[in-house]
């Protein structure tokens, strides 16, 4: 029944305006799955390759296609995955496109889903999945390479950790980031918008710290609920020359550990992302050591949803927590290898999207299934809504 009959690519536009890689998938039956690749701006070195779309569509059209039409199940992930990777024949899908792989891969999921009659978070999760819900991590305030002439650390993230709901969570944040925008008006600061919609204001760290920490307290004392926040340091884009850049201030490895120790304790951070280079595994794991309890440290570029870079940051103690990007690794099957090697080793695992996405919804789906304490996928414009809107729909739709 989930037999696949056929495979269709085309461009799309991203939220930035680029092309973008989006899958139909067709069953025997009737069955329709549609996916769309996201796209990262600030790419881990180690990352499945994304091609040009209109190469990775050609490569996928002569290579993927035929692997799976009329040979695979859509009900079968394994086998559409392992089929992706087979007509790949490389490590990191430099071949077809980890943007055409994934969005195959994602799109066969809800086609099969679609067969079933199943929600994608339950065809994904099993029977037992929709009791918990994430919290969403909300970008508020931000710049990195997501907003120029804005601040050094690249996300500050709202996280309504005591929300009784998903959907109070989501509004939440929402509340923080409108609550930001205030304080900024208030202090004479104008701000544009960056790639995922948070404010992207000209002001030092310091100052974003102060006003994130005034706009999550205000909401925090409006809403009854206990609201914390979180950085995305994406650290390995201020590294050079052995040393981290904050405009024209550096501070060496050892300095940066102290740094971010610090700004754990002082605003009681609830989780903290890329805070070292992508290749300080030692770095991370002294960090973890002496804060990992009471925050997550959590592996982007470190680890890039992959099973042997995961397993050599748990050989050395390099963080409590990764981030799962399916497009990262190209496949959904590979992504839940990841959760799985994470969550059997006590680590948490957090679903994300990217900068650069579409309407699609998976992640929300996603973050469900696989019982994630955290989901990061913005706050406010319509890309990011549409996965906090589906996972409003999801807890509904569970209830
Ligand atoms: O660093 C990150 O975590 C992501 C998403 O916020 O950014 P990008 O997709 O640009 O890598
Ligand atoms: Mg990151």
């Amino acid at each position: 029944m989930t037999r696949i009959t056929s495979v269709s690519l085309r461009r799309v536009l991203d939220s930035r305006g680029n092309p973008t890689v989006e899958a139909d998938v067709l069953t025997e039956s009737g069955g329709f799955g549609r996916a769309a690749a996201p796209s990262g701006a600030s790419t881990g070195e180690y990352e499945a390759i994304e091609l040009p779309p209109t190469e990775a569509i050609a490569a996928a059209r002569r290579h993927a296609v035929p692997r799976l039409v009329d040979e695979v199940y859509a009900g079968n992930q394994r086998e559409v995955d392992a089929a992706l990777r087979g007509a790949d024949g490389t490590e990191n899908f430099s071949e077809i496109g980890a943007n055409s792989a994934v969005a195959i891969s994602m799109a066969a999921a809800k086609a099969g889903a679609d067969v079933l009659g199943a929600p994608l978070y339950q065809h994904l999760g099993g029977a037992f999945r929709g009791e918990n819900f994430p919290t969403p991590l909300g970008n508020v305030i931000g710049g990195g390479e997501h907003a120029k002439e804005a601040t050094n650390i690249q996300e500050f993230l709202a996280a309504p950790v005591g929300a009784p709901s998903v959907s109070e969570a989501v509004f939440a944040n929402a509340q923080v980031h409108a609550r930001a925008s205030e304080i900024l008006d208030e202090r004479g600061i104008p701000a544009a918008k960056g790639d995922e919609g948070a404010w992207a204001p000209a002001v030092s760290d310091e100052e974003a710290f102060e006003i994130m920490d005034e706009a999550v307290s205000d909401v925090e004392d409006d809403l009854g609920f206990e609201i914390r926040f979180g950085l995305d340091i994406a650290a390995s884009e201020m590294f050079e020359d052995g040393v981290y850049h904050y405009g024209d201030e550096t501070k060496t490895p050892d300095e940066q550990i102290d740094y971010v120790a610090e700004m754990v304790d002082e605003y009681d951070l609830v989780y903290v992302e890329d805070p070292l280079d992508e290749n300080d595994y030692e770095g991370f794991a002294e960090l973890t050591d002496r804060v990992g309890d009471r925050t997550l440290i959590c592996g982007d570029d470190l680890f890039v949803t992959n099973v042997d870079r995961l397993s050599e940051g748990i050989d050395v103690g390099a963080a409590n927590s990764i981030l799962i990007k399916p497009n990262q690794i190209g496949t959904l099957s590979d992504a839940f290898d990841a959760v799985e090697l994470a969550s059997r080793n006590g680590m948490d695992a957090v679903i994300s999207h990217r900068s650069g996405e579409t309407e699609d919804t998976t992640i929300a789906h996603l973050a469900v299934a696989t019982d994630a304490p955290f989901i990061k996928t913005g706050t406010v414009q319509g890309e990011r809504t549409a996965k906090l809107n589906e996972l409003i729909r999801i807890a509904d739709d569970a209830a």
